[in-house]
């Protein structure tokens, strides 16, 4: 599978000269400050716009230069928000992530909705319609339609802000299985402690700017949080094959 990669990316002020790369089989967590520009980044990545300056490249191809069905059948992008136009039932909500292959693969699809909805504990909900879903609910069958697209790069941007603490592992369990499974995962998340515990890498923003890349020991993510976010971490070591904790100071 092919790699993305964005060079020199640039909008505005709300995103300066930005590197980023994508490969398969990996999930890279992004971090960074309310307003430092991770939603910017994620949605050049998914070619929702172009950059003033550089570019997000594909197997060779610039992103913003597929047809929206091309790009589909590449990267899958879970925006921070999910709008409802108008109410559908669930199961319909999950089958048009399968636009991508036309419209006897969106009708196939809604056969198959059960399966992603499972995916995300949802299963019970494919019957009702979108409107009478919870925050949670609806972040929850989102991310079954991007599951749905069965692109081999996903971009989620907060997949688990909106998530429970059980979900939220549930949800960051299955981007781990489907990374080994071979998908190429960029997730934008404000909580460290789910980043050290499922990242492969973690890339940190501030200020428009991606500032570093690290590992996810505990103790590397405390120091990059102290610059990034200035707050100081203190990490309570894990025991007993226990992960280890992230505890913010006030
Ligand atoms: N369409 C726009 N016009 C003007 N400014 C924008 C626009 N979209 C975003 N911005 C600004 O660009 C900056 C980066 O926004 P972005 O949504 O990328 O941040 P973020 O890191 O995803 O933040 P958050 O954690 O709050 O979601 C912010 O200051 C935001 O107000």
């Amino acid at each position: 599978m092919t790699e993305l990669i964005a060079k020199g990316l640039t909008l505005a002020d709300r995103l300066v000269d930005a590197e980023f790369r994508l490969s398969p089989g990996e999930l890279v967590v992004i971090v960074g400050p309310n307003g430092s520009g991770k939603s910017s980044l994620m949605r050049l990545l998914a070619g929702q716009g172009r950059p003033d300056s550089g570019a997000v490249h594909w197997g060779g191809h610039d992103i913003t230069r597929l047809s929206p069905i091309e790009r589909a059948r590449r990267l899958a992008y879970l925006p921070q928000r999910t709008e409802i136009a108008w109410p559908i039932a669930v199961a319909d909500m999950v089958a048009l992530g399968r636009f991508a292959f036309g419209g006897g693969e969106v009708a196939r699809g809604a056969d198959e909705t059960a399966r992603w909805l499972d995916e995300v504990g949802c299963a019970a909900l494919a019957r009702r319609s979108t409107a009478t879903l919870s925050g949670g609910e609806l972040a929850l069958v989102a991310l079954a339609r991007v599951f749905a697209a069965e692109a081999p790069l996903l971009l989620l941007d907060e997949p688990a802000a909106a998530l429970d603490p059980r979900r939220q592992i549930d949800v960051m369990t299955r981007l781990v299985a489907r990374s080994r499974a071979g998908q190429g995962i960029a997730a934008v998340l404000h909580d460290l402690n789910l980043a050290a515990q499922f990242a492969d890498r973690i890339v940190w923003m501030k200020d428009g700017r991606i500032v570093s890349e690290s590992r996810t020991d505990p103790s590397v993510i405390a120091s990059r949080a102290a610059d990034v976010f200035d707050v100081a971490i203190h990490v309570e070591p894990g025991m007993g094959g226990h992960a280890s904790g992230l505890y913010i100071k006030r």
